[in-house]
């Protein structure tokens, strides 16, 4: 594909989303696409769209919370975003080992990793610094990641999660 130019050919990248079932990945994936604030259920399987951010061609795939999916879209990510419902402090331990799971992932060593700190528009929901102590963010120093917290039934702060990816891929 060509951008407006004509003459540079678009690169074309897979990003995975994953999260626990709930966080609002669907939410995102469509509010990204069309702008609208979907009314989801929970997905089964995965949705994927295509989107142009910069000179990337993005296929953005949105895998259902169920974990026993997500090993069988690792293969091909060239980045991954991370969704987490920040208020929802009961299932931070749950959230962190899913994240532990796939960052154990040989096929992932490496893969640009975006935060996304999901519905701080809750009150209660955790900052962005208790974010990165909650996942203990610090230590991970063996790939790229970014906190980015957003309210993906509004948009506000999804373009420039988007905008970090665009730049480090
Ligand atoms: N308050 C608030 N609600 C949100 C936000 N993002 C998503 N939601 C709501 O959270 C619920 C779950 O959102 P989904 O997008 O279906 O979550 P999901 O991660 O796709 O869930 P699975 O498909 O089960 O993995 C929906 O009722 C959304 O409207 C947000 O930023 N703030
Ligand atoms: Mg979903």
């Amino acid at each position: 594909m060509f951008n407006w130019l004509g003459c540079f050919p678009k690169k074309n990248v897979h990003v995975i989303m994953l999260g626990l079932d709930g966080g609002g990945k669907t939410t995102m994936l469509y509010k990204l696409k069309t702008g609208e604030t979907v009314t989801t259920i929970p997905t089964i399987g995965f949705n994927v769209e295509e989107m142009v951010f910069g000179h990337l061609k993005m296929a953005i795939y949105d895998i259902g919370g169920s974990k026993l999916l997500w090993k069988h879209y690792y293969t091909f990510a060239n980045a991954l975003i991370f969704v987490v419902d920040v208020s929802n402090i009961s299932r931070l331990k749950e959230a962190r080992e899913a994240l532990q799971e796939f960052l154990d992932q040989d096929d992932l060593k490496g893969v640009k990793l975006l935060f996304i700190a999901n519905k701080r528009d809750i009150p209660g929901a955790l900052t962005d610094e208790e974010f990165i102590d909650a996942f203990n963010l610090k230590s991970l120093t063996d790939r790229e990641w970014f906190v980015q917290s957003t309210n993906a039934r509004t948009g506000e702060g999804l373009q420039e999660g988007m905008k970090w990816l665009q730049a480090v891929i």
